[in-house]
């Protein structure tokens, strides 16, 4: 063990093992962990409860920042240690458990759940697992390849226990800025005002007293699993690009564009691998996720700098990156989540908010989360967060799913994560539409000629001239609103029976 890493030599003696670690947690406890969209989570004492579990079966409830690593949340679904897990997954095992109805899952906006710790409403919590790189001699805990929520669980849990992780570079160190808020209703303002400001710690101050226990690991974390760009995902990039250029020929925006925020997965990495091409130059990120894409910006110099809450990279990049972390460290911060996603810095900043819809309807509603309104996928994340306060909020999806069986633009969404009211752009491989200042007739109108597949347009455009007929300030068939999602349970396509004939 490096001297660099627990320099608070005391500590040195709650060194145990994970096994040693697991069995300090116990049935109906509530617990938080470090992890966000599968950095920096805790690795080897959650497998370890997992096992104990086996032989001694608990449950608790687990709050993290956002998803896990690969193997985390389903070990521990598959030994039925979760009872309620909270705010956000994107793991196979737990999400089938999730729909069983045998994990309570709580899907909350990822600024929101360390208030609610905070004010009580959730809690107490009993113990924090959090990774770190380093605890220094001051007792302060240095996260590793994200922040999440671990600063306020740390600092809010009655114990916490250390994954102290050489796996993960110690060149990290001074990278975060831990900020926590001052109580409500009369908290100052957050010090933000710009993405590479920087208000607060590098490191989260603990009691030692309250350290229950050190584990030693020397592990990665899981890699981001990204397609390679398809024709779908290039159009919906081109189409965003093309969009941004007209915003700034119009004086709207200028070429270093507005802070920007992408969500994860394909989609976003493709509109931000796009934005290498154009015009665009000085660009600034002030995100949840930095993604394989950010540091492609960052190496040609497009961008200037990038803050997030994690860093989720492919293991190719994994490797580069985080092997030579100084050459990036003075152009990017890591925050804690209910910063990067908080209302009041994302509307000072005047973001532009990039997100992915499952499905959305004529008038924008935006449903991010539930297949059919009833299975939930991922959760919301922090797209609401984004999506409510942005200058610009934009969704994004692929026009088709399931090999056309399902149009992603529906007469009425099935859930609704994203009002009309928060949405402002929507873009699929068919185009964009821009719905600023359209009443919901004209919003209609854009997306069904932008938006819709060609083998699903006239039979969108018959459904919304059918509503006409019947009125109303937002015109709807209401028995027939969710037809086109019963006719996929039922038929297996959205398609009705004169659209099948006319394909
Ligand atoms: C931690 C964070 O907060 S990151 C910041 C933003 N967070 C969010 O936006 C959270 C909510 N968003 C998400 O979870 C994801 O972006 C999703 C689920 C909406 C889209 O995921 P992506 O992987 O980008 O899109 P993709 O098009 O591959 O769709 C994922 C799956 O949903 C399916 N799908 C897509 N649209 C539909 C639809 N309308 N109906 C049914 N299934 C659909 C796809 O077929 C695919 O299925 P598969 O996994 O069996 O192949």
């Amino acid at each position: 063990m490096p001297a660099s890493r627990i320099r608070l030599f005391p500590l040195l003696d709650r060194i145990v093992s994970a096994d040693q670690a697991a069995s300090l947690v116990e049935d109906g406890m509530v617990v938080g962990m470090s992890g966000f969209t599968r950095a920096g989570d805790a690795k080897a004492v959650p497998l370890a409860m997992a096992r104990r579990a086996q032989l001694d079966p608990f449950k608790i409830t687990l709050v993290t920042g956002a998803s896990l690593g690969k193997d985390v949340d389903r070990v521990l679904t598959e030994a039925h240690v979760l009872a309620r897990r909270m705010p956000f997954q994107s793991d196979p095992t737990l999400r089938a458990a999730i729909n069983r109805g045998e994990v309570m899952f709580i899907d909350q906006h990822l600024s929101e759940t360390v208030e609610h710790l905070r004010s009580g409403q959730l809690g107490p919590m009993d113990y924090a697992i959090i990774e770190a790189a380093a605890i220094t001699e001051d007792c302060g805990i240095v996260p590793t390849t994200s922040v999440g929520n671990s600063a306020s669980f740390a600092i809010l849990a009655k114990k916490l226990i250390i994954e102290i992780n050489l796996g993960q570079p110690a060149e990290l160190e001074g990278l975060h800025d831990i900020y926590i808020p001052t109580k409500r209703p009369t908290r100052e303002p957050i010090p933000v005002v710009s993405c590479d400001s920087r208000i607060g710690l590098s490191s989260v101050q603990v009691d030692p007293a309250k350290i229950a226990a050190i584990v030693v690991t020397r592990q990665s974390d899981s890699p981001a699993v990204l397609d390679a760009p398809d024709a779908e995902t290039n159009a919906i990039a081109s189409h965003l690009i093309r969009f941004f250029g007209r915003e700034v020929a119009e004086g709207r925006l200028d070429l270093s564009l507005n802070p920007l925020q992408a969500g994860i997965g394909n989609i976003a990495n493709a509109v931000l691998a796009g934005l290498a091409d154009g015009p665009f130059h000085s660009l600034r990120m002030y995100s949840e996720v930095l993604q394989d894409s950010t540091f492609d910006l960052l190496d040609t110099g497009k961008l200037l700098f990038a803050s997030g809450s994690s860093i989720t990279l492919s293991a190719a990049y994994a490797e580069r990156i985080f092997g030579d972390i100084n050459r990036y460290k003075d152009r990017l911060v890591l925050r804690p989540q209910e910063i990067s996603n908080h209302p009041e810095v994302i509307r000072r900043l005047g973001i532009i908010a990039i997100n992915t819809a499952l499905e959305f309807d004529i008038y924008g509603n935006v449903n991010s989360t539930h297949v059919n309104g009833t299975q939930m996928v991922n959760g919301i994340g922090g797209s609401g967060d984004f999506a409510r306060n942005a200058y610009l909020s934009i969704f994004v999806t692929k026009s088709l799913a399931k090999g056309g069986a399902i149009s992603s633009v529906v007469p009425m969404v099935s859930h609704v994560d994203h009002t009309e009211h928060d949405v402002d752009i929507l873009v699929t491989d068919v185009g964009l539409a821009d719905l600023r200042e359209l009443a919901p007739r004209e919003r209609a109108r854009a997306i069904i000629a932008n938006c819709v597949h060609r083998s699903y347009r006239a039979q969108l455009n018959n459904y919304f001239e059918r509503a006409l007929v019947l009125g109303g300030h937002t015109p709807h068939v209401l028995g027939e609103a969710l037809s086109w999602h019963l006719r996929r349970q039922t038929t297996g396509t959205m398609m009705d029976s004169a659209n099948l004939e006319e394909n």
